[in-house]
């Protein structure tokens, strides 16, 4: 009675408080990377807790105390004080407010997006430490490359970041491991798949690293992409153009098929933590890397035993964290010759005519390849080049100055000239595209 009195008063209440029991705790979310067994471990220090309710995302959770008193006491404790979580390092400050009642509405199972498939230990452990031991990340060659939130590897193709597609007409010398054909026979066998991949880009995530969310360029590929997930597991977002978000859970040794409807319409990535509205692609092409996506380094997934494949999140209460470790993942893709006819020509590159049709380097003429791969480039560059290569380079200085009065020099591909005057008593003939003396 004590404590409700002081409760009065500090809140300014009326009693009797029935729902002196519940609260709002701000900053003790999954959102902001707290997991419900810390927060418990902070929580019950001062009663028994009857339910903590962490909703998915979100910066803050609800607690229930089974009595008034430990509410009471957990407010006014708790409440603008920092808390530091020994195990990450992460200090927050927590905000707590008495609430009438805490609703749990149980959700209803949420199916995967049509077409998407998870085969849980596709490999097994043995098998994943061969393929994860078989990348030879040190050493580094034109096909991989340090992006800004993961390292990649190709074969069979490269995959162009800078327009999203492949060079269909420049295969690498390396095909596919012969590893990896061994499992997509599997795959095969297993009518899994259709067709025999013949492109595949690894990446690997340290953790917090991730993908943004993007649909594979539709004139890139044809329709199955398979991936399968090493070294550690999590939770990918699908979203479809309607906003509709599928939080799909990918295990470790998992192999993923996005095919139809989920390979053509919805964007796949994730790992996380920013809000991922306005983030759908309104084209086939590739969403841009932003830097706005919060790396996170814990995933939400359910605590319930044994991950259904058709069922990715119940019940926002029964969510917590886990951490997460290097996951290196291999996407198999097999190359589309020709345009992209699918059903879904709003997000459809070929039907959009955003296709990018790169001329094939074996077609041009030598002519037309100086053209397009000298003059072109200098031309683009050209501002650039000349206001940083005004300074004579002190050598050829040094070479023009030893010619004798009178010397004929031909300065071929002059760029800005610069050299035509340094020895006046030198007969120059300079020429580039743009200046001939
Ligand atoms: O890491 C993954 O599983 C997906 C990779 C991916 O979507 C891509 O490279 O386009
Ligand atoms: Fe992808």
């Amino acid at each position: 009675m004590v404590i409700r009195s002081a409760a009065v008063d500090m809140l300014g209440l009326t009693d009797p408080f029935p729902f002196l029991q519940s609260l709002v705790v701000a900053n003790g979310g999954l959102g902001n990377g707290v997991s419900r067994e810390r927060l418990l471990d902070v929580l019950k220090v001062y009663g028994m807790v009857e339910s903590l309710v962490m909703p998915p995302n979100k910066p803050y959770c609800f607690v229930t105390y089974s009595s008034p008193e430990a509410a009471i006491s957990a407010y006014s404790s708790l409440s603008g004080r920092d808390i530091l979580f020994v195990d990450t390092a992460q200090k927050i400050t927590l905000y707590l407010s008495f609430v009438d009642k805490v609703e749990v509405k149980e959700t209803s199972p949420v199916a995967l997006p049509p077409g998407l498939l998870i085969v849980e230990d596709f490999v097994s452990p043995e098998e994943e430490l061969v393929l994860l031991e078989n990348i030879h990340w040190e050493t580094e060659n034109d096909h991989q490359k340090s992006l800004k939130h993961r390292r990649v590897k190709h074969y069979g193709y490269e995959f162009r970041y800078d327009n999203n597609n492949v060079d269909k007409d420049q295969p690498l010398p390396e095909g596919l491991p012969a590893l990896c054909k061994i499992l997509l026979r599997r795959c095969l066998n297993q009518g899994l798949i259709k067709n025999m991949p013949d492109q595949l880009t690894i990446n690997q995530y340290e953790p917090g690293q991730g993908i943004p969310p993007h649909i594979d360029t539709h004139s890139a590929f044809e329709d199955e992409i398979t991936s399968l997930s090493l070294g550690s597991e999590i939770v990918m977002d699908f979203r479809h153009p309607d906003g509709t978000s599928v939080p799909v859970m990918v295990p470790q040794r998992s192999l993923l098929v996005m095919s139809g409807e989920s390979r053509y319409l919805w964007t796949h990535g994730g790992f996380t933590t920013a809000p991922i509205e306005n983030r759908s692609c309104k084209t086939a092409v590739k969403c841009a890397e932003k830097p706005r996506i919060t790396p996170r380094k814990l995933d939400v997934v359910q605590i319930s035993e044994g991950q259904k494949v058709e069922t990715v999140s119940r019940n926002a209460g029964e969510l917590t964290l886990s951490r997460r470790g290097t996951r290196t993942s291999f996407t198999f893709r097999k190359i589309r010759h020709g345009s992209c006819k699918c059903a879904y020509p709003s997000v459809c590159d070929s039907q959009q005519g955003l296709e990018k049709k790169s001329p094939r380097v074996s077609d041009l003429v030598p002519e037309s390849l100086e053209k397009e791969y000298v003059h072109k480039v200098y031309e683009d560059i050209a501002g650039h080049f000349s206001s940083t290569r005004h300074s004579p380079w002190p050598k050829v200085v040094d070479f023009l100055m030893s010619l004798s009065a009178g010397s004929l020099v031909a300065d071929v591909g002059c760029g800005n000239g610069k050299y035509i005057g340094v020895n006046k008593n030198l007969y120059m003939v300079s020429n580039s595209k743009k200046i001939i003396v």
